[in-house]
């Protein structure tokens, strides 16, 4: 029966997720909605049941190398953005970046991820940068023999076809919400629709998407579920969410983190309607102590592995857990274990890769 005495009923919305059933807007703001300890519970052992399904104990983990912390860009929510001057930024060289990319593969990471802000220097039109870049990321192939995504910024299609060709898999870039009125408040003089098209291009070079939303930045649970519309139309193969974290000297300073509810509730309900993709824990949040329960609420990748000693830098937490070591695989192998979960082969993360890259061709 669909109806209860207050509408919808969660026994009636989870069992429509595990047939697989795409949910409705209603539905999925039902779900977002719900504060009852039972209740929540039931909704994240539902997305566990899915994701056992799909990934049975296995866990992908994800090394991050953030090698340019210079942006051409002013997000009111990040760190990096151009007007804050109260941050040293740094440009990675080649060596260190060659370094970083090998010992975060002997580590056994399944995948590196190399970010970087909008670096004027490295994307100026018919600059050096985009042959470095690209110099870059065939010697991060080389020293690592792993599968590469790139979180570069919005960057032409031309050059996204010569990356692909570099060696990157992924396209990362997200939208953080798909409301246009907050999303240009948020990415300030950032065309949604270039955005959007830039991923639409990554898809049809044959490379797999992740898209991502950022929450408490003044979203509703009706902006969150119109998002999930959007992951959905887009086919993006990983889809995140992140809480926002306050930095200092930016507009959005002064905003509270929003209580993580909202975003284990958000991963718990990607996990019902997305079954089959992947769905990030990210350390850069709250952690090494915020991982179990990312992972109880369904997320299949743990990602913002960062070395320490490297002088590297995390996005919204940008030193959190970093210099003790506790971004690392052996500490997340710690919590894997504890939970019943186990890191993946690499064979397992490279043959999903390929089936999925098969499926976007
Ligand atoms: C720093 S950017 C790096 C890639 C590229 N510059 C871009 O914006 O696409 C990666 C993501 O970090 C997240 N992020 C940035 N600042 C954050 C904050 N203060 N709290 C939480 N997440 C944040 C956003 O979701 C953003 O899309
Ligand atoms: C937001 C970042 C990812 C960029 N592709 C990283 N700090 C993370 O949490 O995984
Ligand atoms: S989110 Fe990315 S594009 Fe925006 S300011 Fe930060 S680094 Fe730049």
């Amino acid at each position: 029966m669909k109806e209860d005495g207050h509408g919808l009923n969660l026994e009636f919305i989870l069992d429509k997720a595990y047939q697989e059933k795409f949910l409705n807007k209603e539905e999925i703001i039902f779900l977002l909605s719900q504060r009852e300890e039972e209740k929540i519970k039931q909704i994240y052992a539902a997305a566990r049941m899915m994701r056992q399904k799909y990934f049975g104990q296995k866990i992908f983990m994800y090394g991050f190398i953030y090698f340019s912390t210079y942006c051409r860009n002013n997000c009111t929510f990040c760190l990096y953005r151009k007007e804050n001057h109260a941050l040293t930024r740094y440009r990675k060289n080649e060596t260190e970046i060659m370094e970083t990319a090998a010992s975060l593969a002997a580590s056994g990471v399944h995948l590196l991820d190399l970010t970087m802000g909008e670096d004027p220097e490295i994307l100026k039109q018919h600059s050096e940068g985009y042959d470095q870049l690209l110099h870059m990321v065939r010697g991060v192939k080389k020293v690592s023999s792993l599968p590469l995504m790139i979180s570069p910024g919005v960057v032409p299609s031309g050059f996204l076809g010569k990356l692909k060709e570099a060696g990157i898999d992924w396209y990362a870039l997200y939208h953080e919400t798909h409301n246009r009125a907050l999303y240009a408040q948020l990415r300030l003089g950032q065309d949604y629709e270039r955005r959007w098209q830039a991923k639409k291009q990554a898809h049809e070079l044959g490379m797999l998407v992740e898209e991502g939303l950022l929450t408490g930045v003044g979203d509703t649970v009706d902006d969150v579920a119109d998002s999930m519309f959007a992951m959905k139309k887009l086919g993006a193969e990983q889809v995140r969410v992140m809480s926002f974290v306050p930095q200092e000297e930016t507009p959005m300073a002064h905003w509270d983190s929003p209580a993580r509810i909202h975003e284990m509730l958000i991963i718990a309900v990607m996990r019902l309607l997305f079954p089959d993709r992947l769905i990030p824990a990210s350390l850069d949040v709250d952690g090494i102590k915020g991982l179990q329960e990312r992972l109880a609420a369904g997320a299949n990748v743990v990602t913002s592995i960062i070395p320490p000693k490297s002088g590297l830098a995390g996005v919204s937490n940008n030193t959190l857990d970093i210099e003790d070591g506790n971004r690392t695989v052996p500490t997340i192998n710690r919590v894997l274990e504890e939970v019943d979960l186990m890191p993946a082969t690499q064979q397992e993360y490279h043959n999903w890769v390929c089936l999925s890259r098969g499926a976007v061709r």
